[in-house]
């Protein structure tokens, strides 16, 4: 994976840039954006910041389609739920169609609600031939490496037929993760990281260590790092 990195003061010096990035790399593309949302808690102050001004009224939001790279396998209305996170913090404030929201089903059983959420990204891939699935995939780094739900030690990481899959037992909850040729399939993909119990996981990161999960993401673009001084030094 070639990679650059971007590091900004803190937190919301970080949030503020990516807001800004987004907002360029939407209004560069011509038809629709396809935008994969990541959990966690770094990125919910960028999910508020787009949904204020100026972002708010200057995001295409009509051309915009949300898409989730991981989901907790829990009731939309759950705290935990990553699609509830990304409702609260910017869904229910901006006028996107709702049309245009892929969640990741969460009825069933995991491994079905999977393979429906495949065949949704299927779909949609159908609808931009010669492109790829996401403009923009946005992931997160957990503190043992992990990125979306692809955790260390377990089956998801060596998928590498389906788009989507069920991960049991590596959680509480079981979650639904797209793998790494979902991932991999999209024009950028953004890390977000942020606070020094990140540090060691980043630096294996920028080392490109396939030790850890999210040093295995092998995209055809370079991948952005974007991160604050407490990850970065
Ligand atoms: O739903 C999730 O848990 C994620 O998508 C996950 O991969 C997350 O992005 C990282 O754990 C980082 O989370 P923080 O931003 O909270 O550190």
């Amino acid at each position: 994976m070639t990679q650059r990195i971007e590091v900004l003061a803190d937190p919301e010096a970080l949030a503020r840039h990516v807001a800004d990035w987004t907002l360029q790399l939407a209004l560069s593309r011509p038809g629709t954006v396809a935008i994969a949302l990541s959990g966690g808690s770094t990125p919910k102050r960028l999910y508020h910041l787009l949904a204020a001004s100026p972002w708010r009224e200057r995001m295409p939001w009509d051309r915009v389609h949300l898409f989730w790279g991981d989901e907790r396998f829990v009731p939309a209305d759950h705290p935990d739920s990553n699609q509830g996170m990304a409702r609260g913090a910017l869904i229910a404030h901006v006028p996107i169609p709702p049309a245009n929201l892929h969640p990741v089903p969460v009825d069933g059983t995991p491994e079905e609600a999977a393979r429906r959420y495949e065949a949704e990204l299927r779909r949609f891939a159908a609808t931009r031939p010669g492109l790829p699935l996401f403009d923009l995939q946005l992931l997160g780094l957990g503190p043992d490496g992990h990125t979306a739900s692809l955790f260390p030690g377990t089956a998801a990481l060596e998928e590498r037929a389906a788009w989507a899959i069920a991960v049991i037992g590596a959680k509480p909850e079981p979650r639904i993760t797209l793998t790494y040729p979902a991932l991999e399939n999209s024009a950028e993909v953004a890390f977000l990281v942020a606070g020094a119990d990140k540090r060691a996981m980043l630096q294996r990161l920028r080392e490109g260590d396939r030790g850890i999960p999210a040093g295995r993401l092998s995209a055809s673009r370079p991948v952005t790092i974007f991160a604050d001084r407490a990850a970065a030094p």
